[in-house]
């Protein structure tokens, strides 16, 4: 029998989620991340979706240092041997997700590993949306003949009319709409590269770099977008809590 070579190794999925906020939008006197929703913080939620995908390796959350002890208890219920805490949040969130990389790799990720980077604070994500990113993505590389497909991003074509104001806050022109998409989360790069580029924007403090895929554009990039879900929001204003709860709640009403 042939054996295999030395260094083949298959390519793993991992996920990264950033968890260092101070949720200073929400307003509810505590990172959002961790205000209790249908009976647990947002974020188990967030982590229960992603425990419901068997084929991530491992699921590392980057809080910030100061929040220990909103974090000691989010593993009780999920399983211990693919999830950790790494309290290594920085300034932004690009930073936090440039040392969550890092951990990752010390963990024993290989470079060419995939990595899914998740919002915590988007806890109506779904086993099923986290599927359907990661399939079109392995699909869309392995069809990519020259290799420069980089990743993808779950996303939404715009809704509504976009406008933009003038300094007094009134509505100076209405641009196309056509085109535009609302970048949401997860997004899949392989580690070393996305790495590599958010390593790129270290010295400015990741200035403009408000997701993996922006990150990625400004190496050359064109990340695949994937349809997500208008229910993928991310919890960032008061009023949000009670759609997500809402949310959640018809998930366990009976069919
Ligand atoms: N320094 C930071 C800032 C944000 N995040 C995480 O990145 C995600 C998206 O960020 P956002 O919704 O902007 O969260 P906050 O920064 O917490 O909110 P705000 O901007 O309202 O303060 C959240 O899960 C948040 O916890 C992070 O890990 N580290
Ligand atoms: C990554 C993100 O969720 C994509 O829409 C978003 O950019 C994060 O929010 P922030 O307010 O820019 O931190």
């Amino acid at each position: 029998m042939k054996s295999a070579a030395p260094n083949c190794r298959v390519a793993r999925c991992h996920a990264l989620i950033p968890c260092a906020g101070s949720g200073s939008r929400a307003g509810a006197g505590r990172p959002k991340q961790y205000q209790p929703i249908g009976g647990a913080p947002l974020v188990w939620h967030t982590l229960a979706a992603f425990a419901g995908v068997p084929r991530i390796a491992q699921t590392l959350i980057v809080t910030a240092p100061g929040d220990d002890a909103l974090a000691a208890r989010l593993l009780d219920r999920l399983p211990h041997d693919a999830f950790a805490l790494a309290d290594c949040g920085g300034a932004s969130r690009a930073e936090s997700v440039f040392n969550g990389l890092a951990r990752l790799l010390q963990r024993g990720a290989a470079g060419s590993d995939w990595v899914l980077v998740h919002d915590a604070a988007r806890c109506l994500i779904t086993p099923a949306l986290i599927n359907r990113l990661i399939d079109a993505c392995l699909n869309a590389a392995s069809a990519d003949e020259e290799g420069g497909l980089s990743g993808a991003l779950l996303a939404m074509p715009l809704p509504d009319t976009l406008k933009t104001a003038d300094a007094a806050g009134r509505a100076a022109a209405t641009l196309p709409r056509e085109g535009k998409w609302l970048a949401q989360t997860p997004q899949m790069f392989r580690i070393a590269p996305l790495h590599a580029a958010l390593a790129a924007r270290a010295a400015s403090g990741f200035a403009g770099i408000t997701d993996e895929a922006s990150a990625m554009e400004a190496v050359g990039s064109r990340p695949l977008l994937v349809r997500g879900s208008a229910h993928n929001i991310k919890v960032t204003w008061p009023e949000d809590f009670a759609l997500a709860a809402a949310l959640l709640q018809t998930r366990h009403e009976p069919a």
